[in-house]
């Protein structure tokens, strides 16, 4: 299967500082990667670099065979910057029908394809609004369905969701994980739990170097893991009745209301069916049941 952007050995400095060090990874189609890092840890660069606006000191960059920046992926790829903005003199609307009239669509067309991006992300009825009298998270919508303008294939989003409220920040995840089947994605976030729910593979950077690449599965043929969230603090008992059970592996107390089973589904197919029901037979109350660790368990090792 063809890259959609494959990376080999990136490395980028600004003077003494090195933002990016021998960076590798491909993505494929059909994966939404989540490139996470601490600040400072080269996620801006990496995605400047991704989008043609910086050139790599070393290694090679190619998205759908093509260099970042080349004509051959005008149209292809779109992006996110962090810092998108619209110019404050004019609507929104006009704004987003000129980048339709640089991708060379007509007037008309333009104005159509403004029309269904400003749906998208509930912007209808602000065409003529300039972006000074929008708020933040508005604007920020508006950023976002720029870089739906057209059919690119892939696109690239550097903090989609930062200082967006939670139900405002809940649309653009709607929105993105609702397209994700159609056009492929690459996020930079600090939220984990975002990103958790949204990709299917995860690009950890620190301090320039990728230190994690893993995809989002849940464990193997021969281990698999529960995490539980109890409604009250684990106790001796409840571990103990845990550990009883056919099948564990381990049983990691991470927080005293979380605890990770780490089991063998070949010696218990209906692991978690035993572990419901240890838990209603002695009357504990439970929160969260997921199947799985969570990307910050899988990152952190916590
Ligand atoms: N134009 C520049 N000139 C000098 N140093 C830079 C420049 N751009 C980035 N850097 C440095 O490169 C490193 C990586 O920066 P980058 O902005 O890519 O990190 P980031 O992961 O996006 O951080 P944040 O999460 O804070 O946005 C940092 O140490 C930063 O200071």
């Amino acid at each position: 299967m063809s890259a959609i952007i494959q990376c080999n050995d990136l490395s980028k400095s600004f003077g003494r500082k090195t933002a990016l060090q021998q960076v590798s990874f491909e993505l494929i189609p059909g994966e939404t990667a989540a490139l996470i890092g601490p600040n400072g840890a080269g996620k801006t660069t990496l995605f400047s670099i991704l989008c043609g606006y910086l050139r790599p000191d070393s290694g090679k960059v190619q998205i759908f065979g093509h260099q970042p920046g080349s004509h051959s992926l005008f149209g292809k790829v779109a992006a996110l910057p962090q810092d998108a903005q619209f110019d404050p003199a004019f609507g929104i609307g006009e704004q987003l029908d000129f980048y339709g009239r640089l991708q060379g669509l007509s007037r008309k067309a333009a104005r159509a394809e403004t029309t269904r991006v400003l749906a998208l992300v509930d912007l209808s009825e602000h065409y003529a609004h300039k972006a000074s009298a929008l708020s933040h998270g508005m604007r920020k919508r508006a950023a976002i369905a720029q870089a739906f303008i057209g059919a690119p294939q892939l696109i690239l989003l550097d903090e989609p969701t930062a200082g967006l409220d939670p139900a405002n920040a809940l649309h653009i995840r709607q929105l993105i994980g609702r397209l994700s089947g159609e056009v492929s994605f690459m996020i930079s976030s600090h939220n984990i739990f975002e990103l958790e729910q949204l990709c299917n593979k995860v690009l950890y950077l620190q301090l320039g170097q990728l230190s994690s690449q893993s995809n989002s599965d849940n464990g193997t043929a021969e281990q698999q893991y529960l995490t539980l969230q109890l409604e009250q603090d684990s106790s001796d008992g409840l571990i103990a009745a845990l550990n009883q059970l056919t099948g564990l592996i381990s049983l990691q107390q991470l927080q005293k209301k979380e605890l990770v089973l780490c089991y063998n589904p070949a010696q218990n197919a209906q692991f978690d069916l035993a572990v419901l029901q240890c838990l209603a037979v002695n009357g504990w109350g439970y929160r969260n049941f997921i199947k799985g660790q969570t990307l910050e368990q899988k990152l952190f090792s916590v």
